[in-house]
């Protein structure tokens, strides 16, 4: 299959170099100097250095070039951060596009969207779309370590098409019809390693975090149900699944950001030293707000808001989670 993917991160990289293994794969980047050294070097030193560009993986900043090699019966890929969404798909809007699917855990900041509302307001509803998450470490899938995903559409046509395009045995891919469930848990999984984080990063210890996460799937679930994913979703790859992963393994961005701030480190000087997007950042304000709105209670959020852009420090915020009232428990 033909399979072009936009936004070489290490995300994007990593599944372009799995999918190469039996796909012709385009790997488009806007940097065209980081592009053209990544095509000679065989390797994306910037974001994913140290794992080899297969022989059929092309990295090219030629967008049109890309974008003509997903038409017809091939595949795009959106692989960029929740923020570069929009932008791309604007680009893409001229260009009679079939099948399409985005990479990226989150929220929109401004409009506090998920990802497949803004490809519908972007592409509308006339081509194929799906979301592709769970739990996935880029280094490990570059690696060819075993891992397993969940395509997310409302067409069995692309489930269908993204499963023969990526399924092998290293790469599982299980199919859902819950995009809504998908993508919160993805998203909200995020905010909820910057929490662990923090705690871990103070010493609390292993009770706590498994306390924050498992109070913390009872906030995706509440977000989930009043949006209008389902329960079952969550206790999948893309809820359960991705919340231990990004909770606990310390190839998290997210579980560092939440580390680096119980150190006492500013954002500014965490977000600089990432030098990768950590979607849990912009994602809690967004989060934080939609909650407010919506009248559903998630004070972890609300906490890890409070720590990033209220100015509270990280002991408090653990003090304000641990002082609240008893309750009967409830997901
Ligand atoms: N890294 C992982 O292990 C992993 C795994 C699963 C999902 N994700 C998700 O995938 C998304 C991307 O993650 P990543 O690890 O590749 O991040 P990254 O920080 O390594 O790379 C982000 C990429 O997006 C590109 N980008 C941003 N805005 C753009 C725009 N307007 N036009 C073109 N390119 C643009 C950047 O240039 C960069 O190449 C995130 O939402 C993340 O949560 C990441
Ligand atoms: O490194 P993070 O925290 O952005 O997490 C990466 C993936 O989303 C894990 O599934």
């Amino acid at each position: 299959m033909k399979i072009t993917v936009l936004g070489a991160g290490a995300w994007g990289t990593a599944l372009a170099i799995s999918l190469a293994a039996k796909n012709q794969v385009i790997l488009w980047g806007r940097n065209q100097a980081a592009m053209e050294a990544a095509q000679v070097a065989r390797e994306n030193q910037h974001y994913l250095p140290g794992f080899p560009l297969p022989a059929n993986l092309q990295a090219s900043a030629d967008f049109d070039l890309a974008l003509r090699h997903a038409l017809d019966d091939g595949l795009l890929i959106i692989a960029s951060s929740v923020s570069g969404l929009r932008p791309i798909l604007q680009q893409c809007k001229s260009y009679p596009l079939k099948n399409v699917v985005w990479l990226c855990k989150g929220f929109e900041e401004s409009t506090r969207l998920l990802p497949h509302q803004v490809v519908k307001q972007e592409l509308g509803d006339q081509i194929l779309a799906g979301a592709l998450s769970g739990p996935s470490f880029a280094q490990e899938v570059a690696q060819g370590l075993p891992c397993a995903l969940t395509i997310a559409s409302s067409s069995n046509t692309l489930c269908r098409m993204v499963v023969d395009a990526a399924h092998g045995p290293n790469l599982r891919i299980y199919s859902s019809d819950d995009v809504v469930g998908v993508e919160v848990g993805g998203a909200v999984k995020n905010i909820l390693a910057i929490a662990t984080g923090v705690a871990d990063g103070l010493g609390l210890g292993l009770n706590a975090r498994a306390a924050l996460m498992t109070r913390g799937l009872a906030e995706i679930n509440r977000l989930s149900t009043a949006l209008g994913g389902r329960l079952e979703t969550l206790m999948g790859l893309t809820g359960v699944g991705d919340l231990i992963l990004t909770c606990t393994g310390n190839l998290s961005r997210n579980r560092k950001v939440g580390l680096a701030l119980a150190e006492g480190k500013s954002l500014d000087l965490i977000v600089q030293e990432l030098g990768h997007v950590a979607e849990g950042v912009r994602c809690a304000q967004a989060v934080k707000a939609l909650a407010h709105d919506l009248r559903i209670e998630m004070p972890i959020t609300d906490a890890v808001a409070g720590v990033l852009f209220e100015q509270v420090a990280a002991r408090e915020m653990i003090e304000r989670l641990l002082s609240r009232d008893a309750k009967a428990e409830s997901i």
